[in-house]
């Protein structure tokens, strides 16, 4: 959030991009884009700003003008081609939208184009406007934000545009982070214009850097599954009242109703008094630690600079804070092994107490230790549980449906609470601890293995920042009380945290149109899958049923377990497999190679070369 103060030189680039993306990797072909800059009035720190700036632009802020830009395509006058209901359907990603925003990857059709955008938004208009009343003062409001992504500014303009049309107030905060958007919804401050009715976060996650999409919050927090496919039930159907020059891609000019907002100083002026708080309300209470920030060129930039070097932290060594939606450097993604060995590398080099890593847009997020270990996936789930079990002794930890047994252990029998493994989807397991709470279990902490965490406390938002907050509260306080210093204090908290000798996952395609599925659904043919290997699990005695399952066939033998399930999103069958040894993990894979293979339209090849290797 550097990026929303102080001066700045803005780039407007109009360019024709040709981009490839390799393994995430970027080859930029600075040969085909035709740049042409512009410099743009300054934003005007915390106040607001009446935008008058052109859209469709490329833009770049302070500290993170070092060459990186937004890049859109430049508006074409061609027609859209036409769009069906199904069309829309098919850009419902669970609780979340997601599509092809830029063109150029092969394959990959642009589905996000900016009709469709502006009838997603026109969409979200007509919800808000069946559950909100705004007062007779002025008209229900719409904060929007979004991550580093290409075709932010692109998606930004035809949203807002979306709204406005629709009669609603669009307040944009630029470079945002997923969860400071829900926080806008609560946040009593109307210099800021909050609390905002509604808001939208355009961003894909870790997704590649073609795709895009939105996250949709009120104060009651992010709409559900079936929210999402109302609303693109009525995208749909807006979409087909658009008139032909609708249709076309003209440029989508910037309303009245647009403002802007530096929002995202006060969420980080939030979390910095959090941390000052827990500590005993000491001003710098991480003063001599350490900690390196690697924001993967996602929009978490801003915790080294809004967030730890406030609270006295130093953050030299930090990397990847610029944003920078071509994602040059790692894909930001706490549970990608490249992305954690970029972080462990600089906590390493930098001899730092922690290292800090997020996701896209910051819903997500790991550490590492002082001594280069990792705490993501299980171990953070220890952590965190840890932290939460102290606050709250024998409160029920709900997380996804991947985690290992040894997790069970430590959550049980060392720190006394109970582990509830449901399913996998960071929706799921927060709904899951809402639901445990309503009928009268206490649940203080929702959390997945993808870095996907909320607290009761904060609202059941999964918010990555929120939950590092958690970690420095215990460095601070630790420091504070003249227990250590170091993330050592931390490092102790999963201690005795049974780990598998071996772990792996391996994604087994479904070709849905192959003659085997008979015409079905993918999903159908998925659970026959499933249900055969129940069969087979269960006449064989060196294998057992997990009692308790939510999702797929969890079986345990060979000295571990196996998790086999469809996939939240994708024609997939993720299988999870851990074991004392590899060898033993390969035993458990025969299982489920056997079966499979009696299914043609199963894409058994990951699972093959695993056996064979
Ligand atoms: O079911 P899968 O394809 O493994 O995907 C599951 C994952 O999908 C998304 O990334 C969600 O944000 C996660 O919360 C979820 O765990």
């Amino acid at each position: 959030m550097a990026a929303m103060s102080g001066k700045i030189v803005q780039h407007v680039l109009v360019a024709q991009c040709c981009q490839k993306n390799k393994h995430f990797g970027t080859h930029y072909r600075q040969d085909c884009c035709n740049l042409l800059r512009y410099n743009l009035p300054p934003f005007r720190g915390s106040n607001l700003a009446w935008s008058g700036i052109p859209t469709t632009q490329l833009r770049s802020l302070p500290k993170l003008n070092r060459g990186i830009v937004y890049c859109n395509a430049a508006p074409s006058t061609a027609a859209t081609p036409s769009v069906q209901k199904s069309d829309f359907l098919r850009l419902q990603n669970g609780s979340d939208i997601r599509g092809v925003a830029i063109a150029g990857v092969e394959g990959e059709d642009v589905t996000l184009t900016e009709p469709v955008t502006e009838a997603i938004a026109a969409a979200f208009a007509a919800w808000l406007q069946e559950r909100k009343k705004a007062d007779t003062t002025r008209h229900l409001r719409v904060s929007i934000g979004h991550d580093s992504r290409i075709s932010a500014q692109k998606l930004q303009d035809a949203v807002s545009y979306g709204l406005t049309r629709a009669g609603l107030d669009v307040i944009q905060y630029g470079l945002a982070s997923t969860p400071a958007m829900f926080n806008s919804t609560i946040t009593e401050n109307e210099d800021f214009l909050c609390p905002a009715d509604g808001s939208i976060m355009i961003t894909a996650s870790h997704l590649p850097y073609n795709r895009n999409g939105f996250k949709f919050f009120t104060n009651a927090g992010g709409l559900g599954k079936p929210d999402i496919k109302d609303i693109l039930e009525r995208a749909a159907s807006i979409y087909g009242t658009f008139t032909d020059e609708d249709l076309s891609n003209v440029e989508r000019k910037a309303s009245q109703s647009i403002k802007q907002v530096d929002y995202m100083s006060i969420y980080t002026s939030n979390l910095v008094a959090a941390v000052r708080k827990a500590a005993g309300d000491i001003e710098k209470p991480l003063e001599g630690f350490h900690i390196v920030v690697d924001a993967g060129n996602g929009a978490g930039g801003f915790f080294a600079g809004k967030v730890l070097e406030p609270l006295g932290a130093i953050t030299s060594g930090s990397q990847f804070l610029e944003a920078d939606g071509m994602f040059p450097n790692h894909i930001p993604n706490p549970e990608d092994k490249v992305a954690m060995k970029a972080i462990t590398q600089a906590v390493i080099d930098n001899k730092a107490d922690l290292g800090i890593i997020f996701d896209t847009d910051v819903d997500r997020s790991a550490a590492v230790d002082s001594s280069g270990r990792e705490l993501n996936r299980n171990r953070l789930i220890a952590l965190m549980s840890a932290i939460v079990l102290e606050e709250h002794p024998g409160t029920t930890i709900v997380t996804d449906s991947v985690t290992s047994d040894g997790l069970t252990t430590f959550i049980e029998k060392k720190l006394g609470g109970k582990h509830h493994r449901f399913k996998r989807g960071y929706k799921n397991v927060i709904d899951e601890a809402i639901r445990l709470n309503s009928i009268g279990e206490e649940s203080h902490l929702a959390i997945e293995t993808s870095g996907h965490g909320a607290l009761k406390e904060n609202h059941w938002l999964d918010d990555g920042a929120y939950l590092m907050v958690k970690l420095l509260n215990k460095l601070a306080s630790a420091k504070a009380s003249g227990k250590g210093s170091g993330s050592k204090v931390l490092t102790d908290l999963v201690e005795g945290l049974e780990e598998p000798g071996f772990a792996v996952e391996l994604r087994l395609k479904i070709d849905q149109n192959h003659g085997d599925l008979k015409g079905g659904s993918f999903r159908d043919y998925g659970e026959a899958v499933i249900k055969h290997l129940e069969n087979t699990v269960d006449s064989d005695h060196n294998l057992q049923k997990a009692p308790v399952n939510y999702e797929g066939v969890r079986v345990s033998g060979h000295g571990g377990w196996f998790l086999l399930r469809l996939s939240l999103h994708d024609p997939v069958l993720p299988l999870n497999i851990e074991a004392s040894s590899k060898e033993d993990a390969v035993k458990l894979g025969l299982v489920v190679l056997n079966v499979a293979q009696a299914f043609h339209a199963i894409d058994t090849s990951a699972l093959d070369k695993f056996v064979q290797a």
